[in-house]
């Protein structure tokens, strides 16, 4: 089989001529080399071809594929709106919600389903409803063979004090965690830990939690850490930025060391003993450096699979063995269709960003994970699943996955954290230009990241920032993969302090110093715009969200924007009142365990009893 694994296809943007700050190609919206990325000697031939006077993009194909007037998210009741039309931006482009982000969001759903309606160019959507493109499709929608990509992420570092430097340190805020109240609900759910000493870990673990500077657990791992050590099957809810990932890594390293299995592997390939699947690249590779960390100093292998690498490279590296294999899911797919990766050793399944990763985006994938014929039976393994967001149709779904679990909800899931200070201006779509340079220049010396609807227009935006000289980057998924590690890298190390983003950006990403979110378009659905804020404000730290809503596309997000305020204890907007009607009723944030189960207040916490509203 050859290795020809590309997400890559004709690449669709065209931005202004903007000329990079001074004059200096490294500098202004630019990657930079020399961080040990390795060249792609390939794609560089495509770089300039079209350039956008970033002089880093690659060509453009002919036309703009598929437009994505689809519907919206199938099982979920009419939430979002799904694919409404946004209307041209000022780059007078199309819409593109179907190119946006090709895969790695799985945005099918929320965004509106692409029917390829395009002109050439890249078509419409991809071949099978939600794969991303982190996985083997060596033709494109036209048949045309697709170049190889041959990108191989540097590795990762073995310097002690990098290992460690990833942690934003708490905020003022962080002990307010422990007023929130914590509802489990489940059979027989062990008693919460308070303290990362009372909790039976083996001794790497405690030194690399307290070299990680953690003093003490947050609510969600105060919950999870016990009934993941208990064997127990758990949905896990709780706010942007408060150490979901910790509250699932630290007891899955803890039982892999506590009780060791020998590493195997068979005609299927190698046999991970933990399988942790994340919607995006950027995601999976940040829990794959967050799972190095915590097991840091023991004998256990960390390997990642995402896409926009070369295959062979993550290929020869999970081949060698390895406990615990961070992946997104179509890579993850791909590697089981190759006969490289199977699930008879699996005593983990991790789904992080749970309601995306079963919403129909990216359904598909991990039915194929489940259902896999090697994939170890349900009550043999144990199935966890974490979000801040989990609605009730969502929770139906993953039922089928999970056996006799307990759900955790840490406040009110769905909520956004209370730490971030929303903000909203309204503005009409020619006006957002010039309100978000007046924002950056106010915010100057602030870390910023802007989230727009489309990849085009995140390219645009970069580039007129670029223009007037503030140091701006972007993410989106039109990008080379190298191209979005470096500026995920230049954003999180300073150097350039503006990042533009597509929704690609919006869950998990857990950067330090993120000052202010801006949401210059804003998202369909209230759930995305819970995870963008929670960009910002993480772990105890305060956080600005500014959000432009312009009545003439927002309308529709107005009363569970209202909500949402409303239950952060923040100020409505005058231009909210009498504006929509909320989408969500009851308890369609996911508020409570679907299941009903008597003993959700004997469960309940120190703190206020979760709104039940929500
Ligand atoms: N107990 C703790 N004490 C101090 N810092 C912590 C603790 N647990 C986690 N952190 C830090 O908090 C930050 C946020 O954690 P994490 O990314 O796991 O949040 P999350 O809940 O998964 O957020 P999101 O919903 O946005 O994915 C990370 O930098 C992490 O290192």
């Amino acid at each position: 089989m050859d290795d020809e694994w590309d997400d890559s296809g004709d690449v669709v943007m065209q931005a202004p001529p903007v000329q990079n700050n001074g004059g200096d190609d490294s500098e202004g919206h630019n990657f930079t080399r020399g961080r040990g990325f390795t060249s792609i000697v390939e794609d560089d031939d495509d770089f300039n071809k079209g350039s956008n006077g970033f002089g880093e993009r690659r060509g453009r194909g002919g036309g703009r594929g598929g437009r994505g007037g689809g519907r919206g998210r199938g099982g979920r009741g009419g939430r979002g709106g799904g694919g409404r039309d946004r209307g041209d931006y000022e780059n007078g482009g199309d819409n593109d919600y179907d190119n946006e982000d090709r895969g790695d969001r799985g945005d099918r759903g929320e965004r509106g389903r692409g029917r390829g309606r395009g002109r050439g160019g890249r078509g419409g959507s991809r071949p099978s409803g939600g794969s991303d493109d982190d996985g083997e499709n060596p033709e494109g929608a036209d048949g045309e063979k697709k170049a190889p990509v041959t990108y191989v992420p540097p590795e990762p570092t073995e310097n002690e004090e990098e290992i460690f430097s990833s942690t934003i340190s708490s905020g003022i805020n962080f002990d307010k965690f422990d007023c929130i109240a914590v509802k489990v609900t489940g059979e027989n759910p062990p008693r919460a830990i308070d303290s990362f000493q009372s909790a039976n870990l083996r001794k790497y673990v405690v030194e690399n939690i307290l070299k990680s500077g953690y003093k003490k657990p947050t609510p969600i791992q105060k919950h999870a850490i016990p009934i993941i050590m208990a064997g127990r099957d758990l949905m896990g809810c709780a706010q942007t930025g408060s150490g979901k990932t910790a509250a699932f890594l630290l007891p899955i390293i803890n039982t892999l060391l506590q009780d060791p299995r020998d590493l195997q592997t068979g005609e299927h390939g190698a046999q991970p003993q933990v399988v942790i699947v994340s919607p995006t690249r950027e995601l999976t590779l940040q829990i794959f450096n967050e799972a190095r960390k915590f097991s840091h100093g023991s004998v256990l292998k960390i390997a990642v699979a995402y896409g926009g690498t070369a295959v062979r490279h993550q290929g020869d590296s999970i081949a060698r063995g390895c406990h615990i294999l961070v992946a997104t899911p179509g890579r993850l797919n791909d590697f089981v269709d190759r006969g490289r990766v199977s699930f008879e050793s699996i005593r983990f399944v991790v789904l992080d960003e749970a309601d995306r990763m079963l919403d129909m985006g990216f359904m598909p994938n991990v039915e194929k994970m489940m259902g896999h014929p090697t994939m170890v039976p349900l009550k043999e393994r144990q199935t966890l699943m974490f979000s801040a967001t989990f609605p009730e149709d969502i929770q139906h779904l993953a039922g089928r996955f999970l056996n006799n679990y307990l759900f955790v909800a840490v406040g009110v899931v769905g909520g956004a954290s209370t730490d971030v200070e929303q903000i909203f201006f309204q503005v009409s779509k020619y006006e957002k230009q010039d309100k978000l340079k007046n924002l950056v220049e106010e915010y100057e010396g602030k870390r910023v990241l802007v989230f727009v609807e489309t990849k085009r227009n995140a390219d645009f935006i970069a580039a007129r920032l670029s223009q007037i000289q503030k140091m701006t980057t972007s993410i989106h998924g039109d990008r080379l993969q190298q191209e979005r590690e470096e500026a995920l890298h230049n954003f999180k190390t300073g150097r350039h302090c503006i990042l533009v983003a597509t929704a690609v950006a919006a869950r998990g990403l857990d950067i330090k110093n993120v000052d202010v979110v801006v949401n210059y378009d804003l998202p369909k659905s209230i759930d995305e715009y819970v995870h963008r804020i929670g960009r910002t404000g993480r772990v105890g730290n305060r956080g600005i969200a500014v959000s432009f809503y312009n009545p003439d596309t927002d309308s529709a997000l107005v009363a569970d924007l209202a909500k949402i305020l409303r239950q952060a204890d923040q100020t409505v907007p005058d231009f909210f009142q009498g504006g929509g009607t909320a989408t969500y009723t009851g308890n369609k944030y996911g508020g409570s365990d679907i299941r009903n189960f008597n003993n959700a207040t004997a469960a309940v916490d120190q703190g206020q009893e979760p709104d039940e509203e929500w």
